[in-house]
């Protein structure tokens, strides 16, 4: 039997994802992205087309939907839809956050499996790809409430997850509090103290240090390698970033770590500019403490303004850090950001630039870093969380960001190498893409058809 050619071959795959999954455009932007840089690996290695290695990866192992029934502070009963998708394992148990936004739906949370699945491979961790949440919205919510809704979802979770099948973690509206009310429940249905069974865990049982920081701080490391090859680095410039939730508060502090001037965040309602570089303290107090909206930042911070609704990326910056969500920056705001000189862009969230956004920075010559790779360190410091409670050990803030760090160099020596391997130095979502593919693939062909 001829095997078709590699195009033809990822055409009929694409083909069929986009008949079999119709009305999830997330899910499908994800898939397009990824196969359309796939041809000159599956020129190399026909062996994946002979064994259907893509048509498997691309259908989630298994996907759980449920109901989630709590009752509100005023005795109201609430339906909420819960969600884990277990996308892929052939690189060890199911690894990947859960997120509680009312944007979630099963388009989303697919989407961000299947990226799950290549950027856990890039970490060399040993650990396969996964992702769940809820249509739940925390913002509002007491915490009593917040904890009733976490254990009526962990009711359902808890028969599909553990150390070894599936390690769920933290996302968007899920933080140390959510990860705290979740464990709780899972140890009082259980019976075990299995701390393995969830990361980014409270510091005093069990939790690693650097977790909270690692997403961000990884992202900035990232960008720290692309632009160390080209000769320069981040201190001295400007950084215009988005969000301003865990990944983002972390990218700032980094940013000015190295001597970077971070001088934006944002949440849904709008931005703040702050030129005097972002005062961490206030930015903690309000958005981790208070959990407060970002314009109370601007009102606190002379100097600093907020700019309602409007577009962050207006900003003039030379580094660009998407952290806030998918989608937000468009092929308009890349069109700014490239007139505004910025020279690198790295993804702290997940696909928050679009297609067409991502090809004109690529051609006019920005280091793009994609977040599969550039925001790869969270989910790598929870693999470091994992080993230690196996291990019963707890490393220090110093041994972990250390490790963090050459993970991240890492990952950026596996994504240069193949981009040059497959005909593109330099282009980091090629390299993220096949790199990840690769070492997916190799495990899913070595294990036979399951
Ligand atoms: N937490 C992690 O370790 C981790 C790891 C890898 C990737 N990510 C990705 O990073 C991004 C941010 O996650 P986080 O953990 O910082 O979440 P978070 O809940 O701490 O913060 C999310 C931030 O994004 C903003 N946001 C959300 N929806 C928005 C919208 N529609 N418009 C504008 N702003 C919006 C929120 O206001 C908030 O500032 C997500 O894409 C997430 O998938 C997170």
């Amino acid at each position: 039997m001829s095997l078709p050619t590699p195009e033809a071959h990822l055409s009929t795959v694409l083909h069929a994802v986009e008949s079999r999954n119709q009305g999830e455009p997330e899910f499908l932007q994800a898939v397009r992205e990824v196969l359309d840089t796939l041809a000159p690996v599956l020129e190399e290695h026909p062996e994946y087309i002979e064994t259907g290695i893509l048509e498997r990866l691309v259908e989630p192992e298994r996907q759980i939907l449920f109901r989630v029934s709590w009752v509100d502070d005023n005795g109201k009963v609430q339906v909420n839809r819960g969600y884990r998708v277990q996308f892929n394992a052939a690189l060890g148990p199911y690894k990947g956050g859960l997120r509680f936004h009312p944007s979630v739906n099963l388009s989303v949370v697919k989407f961000l499996g299947f990226e799950q699945v290549f950027k856990n491979a890039l970490t060399s961790q040993r650990i396969g790809g996964g992702k769940g949440g809820s249509d739940f919205d925390p913002a509002g919510k007491s915490d009593a409430e917040v904890m009733r809704f976490c254990q009526a979802y962990m009711t359902e979770l808890v028969h599909h997850i553990g150390e070894h099948t599936d390690v769920p973690a933290g996302d968007i509206g899920v933080g140390a509090r959510e990860i705290g009310y979740l464990f709780g429940q899972y140890r009082r249905l259980t019976h075990r103290y299995e701390s393995g069974v969830l990361t980014g865990k409270g510091k005093g049982w069990g939790g690693a240090e650097v977790r909270t920081e690692a997403t961000g701080y990884g992202a900035v490391f990232f960008a720290e390698e692309m632009l160390a090859r080209a000769g320069e680095g981040v201190a001295g410039r400007r950084a215009v970033v988005s969000g301003s939730g865990n990944v983002a508060t972390y990218v700032i502090e980094k940013v000015q770590q190295l001597g970077g001037r971070a001088i934006t965040a944002s949440d849904s309602s709008g931005y703040i500019v702050d030129e005097a570089g972002i005062d961490l303290e206030l930015l903690k107090q309000v958005k981790e403490t208070e959990r407060a909206r970002i314009s109370e930042y601007a009102e606190r911070r002379p100097g600093a303004h907020y700019v309602a609704g409007g577009n962050v990326w207006d900003v003039r910056g030379e580094l660009a850090f998407p952290c806030a969500t998918q989608n937000e920056l468009d092929e308009a705001s890349a069109r700014e950001l490239i007139k505004n000189g910025v020279r690198a862009v790295a993804e702290g969230a997940n696909m928050p630039a679009t297609p067409e956004a991502i090809e004109l920075l690529q051609e006019a010559g920005v280091l793009f870093a994609p977040g599969k790779a550039a925001n790869a360190g969270g989910v790598a410091t929870s693999a470091l969380e994992m080993s230690q409670n196996a291990a019963r050990s707890r490393w220090d803030f110093d041994k972990s960001e250390n490790r963090l760090h050459e993970i991240m160099r890492d990952v950026h020596e596996l994504c240069y190498s193949a981009s040059e391997r497959y005909g593109k130095p330099g282009d980091y979502v090629l390299g993220a893409n096949s790199a990840g593919f690769v070492t997916v693939a190799q495990a899913m062909l070595e294990q036979g058809v399951i």
